[in-house]
């Protein structure tokens, strides 16, 4: 199928730009995090906790083959994790144009202060993120048919950069 799919590290801005960009290319928005937690009707943070991380990880992969079969183009907002599973790897490529929002552990901290994530809990937030986003950014990269940076320039001028860059 052919969406625009959004990745990134957490805040990213993958559900900001992806509904954007959505509203105005008059597409359906779907983040893939809202909807294994409207299917569960429970948080990311309690299905980690009452299911484990496989488990959240099996129902991403299963929602993005049913997006994969889907007709209707749509903006689609992955979780930031799931490009990393090497389950994914396939499926994600099958999904459409995919826009990596890349930006640096700074941009992210400042972002994600307050945030409930379920990987980023407990003290050195600054640390997790940095290492995290290392191991991750080599990985959204190479998944990156379009690739923008975050936290340089206003929101405006970056919703205009990437819709100029769509195919
Ligand atoms: N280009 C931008 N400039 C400034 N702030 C932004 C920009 N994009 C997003 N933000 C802000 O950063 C925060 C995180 O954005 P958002 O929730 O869209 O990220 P996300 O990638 O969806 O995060 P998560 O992985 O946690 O779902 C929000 O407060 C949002 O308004
Ligand atoms: O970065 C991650 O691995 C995650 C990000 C969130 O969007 C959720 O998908 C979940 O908390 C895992
Ligand atoms: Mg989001």
């Amino acid at each position: 199928m052919n969406h625009i799919v959004v990745i990134g590290f957490m805040g990213s801005g993958k559900t900001r730009v992806g509904k954007r960009l959505s509203s105005d290319l008059g597409l359906t928005f779907v983040d893939v995090d809202k909807v294994i937690v409207r299917k569960m009707n429970m948080s990311v943070k309690e299905i980690f906790q009452r299911f484990g991380e496989p488990y959240y990880r099996a129902l991403e992969t299963m929602t993005v083959k049913a997006l994969i079969e889907d007709k209707e183009k749509k903006v689609i907002s992955l979780g930031a994790g799931l490009p990393v599973q090497e389950q994914n790897e396939k499926y994600i490529k099958q999904l459409g144009t995919v826009v990596y929002l890349k930006g640096s552990a700074e941009t992210f901290r400042k972002r994600l202060e307050g945030n409930n994530n379920p990987l980023l809990e407990g003290d050195n937030q600054e640390e997790k993120i940095k290492k995290l986003l290392k191991q991750r950014d080599p990985i959204y990269h190479k998944f990156a048919d379009i690739e923008v940076v975050t936290g340089v320039k206003p929101f405006e001028e970056l919703i205009k950069e990437i819709e100029s860059k769509l195919p």
